[in-house]
């Protein structure tokens, strides 16, 4: 059965929410060798909306279930916890929030907040028990190429054009030797939301190296980069390649099927009552904050 988002404060409340986030992330820039919070709180809001299953309309964003550390302790969740510990004192300041708005939130809030679309949010989402965790092993491990990505999203009937539009997001921060088996980029700032992750795809030279866990990933020597197998199989399939092209040649076509498949992704298995309309926040900056 879908879930039936609540929709109980109004836009202000949650505007008031991202301004916390946005405003955390600025004080705490430093995290991660100079990337702040923005890359993580990206990824936490993937990783609790991933686990959904169209199966069954198991997992997924609605329960917020990512609090309990069954499912916060997936191994290929790891580092997770602390874009988790950065939201604690937000869920404190906002009681009446839900984990899986907060969740979902930060996303969006550290999106923005690094110079990405707008994305249109829509709340309402209403904590589950523990005895709804969904089991481990719903997400994507790294080592594969393009038929286990393809096959991966299936779950999610998302299109090769959805696939690549998302995995966009990988222009955000980096990987840790010690959370995932990967390592890199070495360079200090990928706390920007581009289209910078395609054009590098498509423009550098890319090496395959065995890293010092063992896993084979592919280099950019000269600028310090690094590409996941999952990633380097956008380039290598044809089907992927077109749409990486049309992503690297504009960033606005990027940002557009971005946000589209972003929404679907947070919201999937989420029924929203049409009075239940999207919150659009300003950034800080639009706020002469
Ligand atoms: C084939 C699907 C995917 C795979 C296999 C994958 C795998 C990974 C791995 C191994 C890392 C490094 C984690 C670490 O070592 O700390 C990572 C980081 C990251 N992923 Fe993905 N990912 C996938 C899809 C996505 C999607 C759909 C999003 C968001 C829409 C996303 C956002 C991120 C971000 C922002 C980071 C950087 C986190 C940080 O800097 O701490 N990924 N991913
Ligand atoms: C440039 C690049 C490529 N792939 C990544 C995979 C995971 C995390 C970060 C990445 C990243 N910054």
């Amino acid at each position: 059965a879908l879930h039936t988002a609540q929709q109980e404060k109004n836009s202000e409340d949650y505007q008031e929410v991202y301004n916390a986030i946005a405003t955390k992330m600025r004080e705490e820039k430093d995290f991660d060798n100079n990337n702040g919070y923005g890359p993580v709180l990206v990824r936490l809001s993937w990783h609790v909306s991933g686990t959904w299953d169209k199966r069954d309309n198991s997992g997924g964003s609605f329960g917020g279930t990512y609090r309990f550390k069954k499912e916060m302790n997936d191994p290929l969740s790891r580092g997770l916890q602390n874009g988790f510990k950065f939201l604690e004192s937000i869920d404190k300041q906002f009681p009446w929030l839900s984990h899986g708005d907060l969740f979902t939130l930060g996303g969006v809030t550290a999106i923005q907040e690094m110079q990405g679309p707008k994305i249109p949010w829509r709340s309402g989402r209403v904590d589950e028990p523990e005895s709804m965790v969904p089991d481990n092993g719903r997400l994507p491990e790294p080592h594969y190429g393009a038929d286990y990505v393809r096959s991966y999203y299936e779950r999610f009937n998302f299109t090769d054009q959805e696939v690549v539009a998302l995995l966009g997001a990988h222009v955000l921060g980096k990987a840790h030797l010690k959370n995932s088996g990967y390592d890199g980029p070495w360079d200090d700032e990928s706390n920007i939301f581009s289209n910078a992750f395609y054009d590098n795809l498509l423009k550098l030279k890319w090496t395959p190296e065995i890293n010092d866990a063992g896993n084979k990933q592919y280099d950019n020597k000269e600028k310090g980069y690094m590409m996941l197998p999952t990633d380097y199989a956008l380039f290598q399939d044809p089907k992927y390649l077109k749409y990486v092209k049309a992503y690297a040649n504009d960033q606005d076509l990027f940002f557009k099927d971005f946000t589209k498949v972003y929404t679907k992704l947070i919201e999937n298995g989420i029924e929203f009552p049409k009075e239940n309309k999207p919150h659009l926040f300003k950034t800080l900056k639009e706020q002469g904050k």
